[in-house]
This record gives structure tokens, sequence and C-alpha cells, in this order.
């Protein structure tokens, strides 16, 4: 793994003013980022009025690393109360930078929401959470959280994931992996191309792991779309055993071939991590939870680009374990 530069894009001292006005004026009108029909519909209204050169910093991955960095949003360590111990308790703490977050993924598409992870909120709070350290979810802390797409059970899965930071002072790096900078013979393509195994819910769908109306179906790990290839990958909830031989060996390799292109992205407070979801796999070095209030805290929101074409047509016919992604906006 190496700490490759990501590509940049910094905000001007005009945008990030712009953008941290319209989020201070939304928590101002509504006391809360929890997110009602009322505080979507100004959000997007927001969104839609801001000048281009901010919007244009909004426009979709546009290198095969899949991925880039917002920078500009600063972050007052000293103003910004003590990390949460966990989701539950975060309610309302560094509300504005959700807001700022839920704008920006508006320009880039429509925001999505789980209603069985965190209350349904829009934007999930991600901080190492005691009794939780050695779990593949976000809440862990002194495991490697290894590469996934997010929600890759799902159908409805996000197409952008942003990471926004507000507290990370150990320099604990994100890790992230593109697809489109790998190397795989064509006999192992064609094999990770095939629907053979399924991807089951991760640890944070309690609900949809008891999920038991209909079988889980076998999705393809690779797919060729117009403009290049894609994956969908979460090997910590993939049941390879189930699959041949020639299928777990190409499997191993794609491993392989992502962890020797993965890059580190330590972000620090107020650099934004915006993920391509099909393009490039994510996931965390491990570290030593402080739980003293000065915790890694990343704010999370996850967004669908209407009219993609990144996936095959097979997953419209998918029950996604009983789940269903809320969309902030009606598309
Ligand atoms: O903590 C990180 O850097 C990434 C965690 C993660 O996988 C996520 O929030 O989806
Ligand atoms: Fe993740």
């Amino acid at each position: 793994m190496s700490t490759a530069a990501a590509p940049v894009r910094t905000l001007d001292a005009h945008m990030v003013g712009e953008l941290r006005q319209a989020a201070e004026k939304l928590l101002a009108e509504f006391g809360t980022s929890a997110t009602s029909p009322q505080l979507l519909v100004r959000v997007r209204e927001v969104a839609s009025g801001f000048s281009r050169p901010l919007r244009d910093e909004c426009r979709p991955v546009d290198t095969a690393d899949g991925l880039f960095v917002i920078r500009g949003l600063d972050v007052d360590d000293e103003e910004v109360c003590p990390t949460p111990s966990s989701w539950a308790t975060a309610g309302d703490s560094g509300a504005v930078y959700d807001i700022a977050l839920l704008l920006l993924a508006t320009v880039m598409g429509n925001p999505i929401a789980w209603e069985g992870q965190q209350d349904g909120r829009f934007v999930h709070n991600i901080v190492p959470s005691p009794g939780h350290e050695a779990e593949q979810t976000g809440a862990s802390s002194s495991v490697l959280l290894s590469p996934h797409t997010e929600d890759a059970f799902h159908p409805g899965r996000a197409h952008l994931l942003m990471l926004g930071c507000v507290r990370n002072p150990d320099n604990i790096a994100t890790t992230a992996a593109s697809i489109r900078k790998t190397r795989l013979t064509d006999t192992d393509t064609e094999v990770l191309k095939k629907p053979v195994v399924p991807i089951l819910p991760d640890d944070a769908y309690e609900a949809a792991q008891g999920y038991t109306d209909e079988a889980a179906p076998a999705v393809p790990a690779l797919y060729a779309a117009e403009d290049g290839m894609t994956l969908r990958f979460d090997p910590a909830y993939t049941p390879l055993d189930d699959a041949d031989e020639t299928y777990r060996s190409a499997y191993g390799r794609l491993s392989d071939e992502l962890a020797r292109v993965s890059v580190a992205v330590s972000l620090s407070p107020g650099e934004i991590l915006v993920v391509d979801n099909d393009m490039v796999v994510h996931g965390r070095v491990p570290f030593q939870a402080r739980y003293d209030g000065t915790d890694r805290w990343l704010k999370r929101a996850s967004v669908r680009v209407p009219g993609r074409r990144t996936r095959p047509a097979a997953e419209s016919t998918e029950h996604g374990y009983g789940q269903a992604a809320l969309e902030a906006h009606a598309s």
C-alpha cells in the first residue's frame, strides 16, 4: 500500500464561505441536522443556488484513481464538541458538517439513508465505539477494516461515498483501491464477471441479516460498464467456500491486486474524501481508540447518481434482503 497523492480539489475562500454560510443558515432554521422532509427540501433549494465554481468542484470522479479529496473547509478543534463515543449518542454533534456534507452530496446526486442504519440519518457518524473494536464496521478500531464496496449486499447502494473528517489526531488512514488500476488476466476477469456467490448483509444491518424470505442472489464481482470496469466486492461477507477452486483463486488474485494498488488517504479535519463506490473499494488501517473525546471522527454520506449505468441490469431484480434505501429527493 502506498501513500500516493490523491487528486485534490481545493475550494477557494469564496466557495468555502458559500458552503459554510448555507450550512449555518439551515442549521439555524431547523435547529438540528436530523433530516425531516422539510430540511431536505430546503437543502435541495439551497444547493441548486450554489455558484458554478462550487458546483464544478462537485463534478464526477474524473481519473482512474476513482476518488478525490475536497479541501478548504476548516474545522476548529476548540469549537467542535468532544468526539461522541458511538453513533447512537452522537445526535446533533457536529451538525453544521452534517448539513455541509448533505449540501455537497445534493450537488453530486441524490443522498440516501437506510432505515436500518444509524436511525435513518442521511449523514452517519463514524467513530470508534467501546465493545465494537474488532468488527468489520465503521465503529471498529483495533482491526484492519478490510477493503469493501459500501453496502455491497444491496442493489440500491451508493454510487458515491463521502467521508468528511472532523477529527483525526493520529492520522489514521482510510485505504482505497481502484479496480481501474489493477491488472488481471482476461481469464480471471471472465470468471469474476459471473454471478457465483452472494454478498451477505454486513454487521451494520441486523434486520437484513435475519432475512429469510428468499435465497441470497449470487452477484458478479466485476462488471464491464461502457466506460470501464466496475466492481462489487466485500470478502468479509462473501461465502467463498461455496465457490469452486477456479473462482476462489481468481477472487484471491483480485484481492491481491487491490492490495497492490491500494493507497492510504489520511484525512485532516475539514477534508472530504469522495470515493466512487463502483470503481473503488475502501477500508481503514487498524488503530488504538482513545475513548476520551479526542478520537478520530468522520461524517459519512452516501449518494446515488441518477442515470448512471455502471452496474449489471440483473441487479434490478434483487430483493436487497428486505432493506430499502431512502432517497433524499424524489427523482
Ligand atoms: O473509517 C474509515 O476511514 C472508513 C470507514 C468505512 O468503511 C465507512 O465509513 O464506510
Ligand atoms: Fe465502508
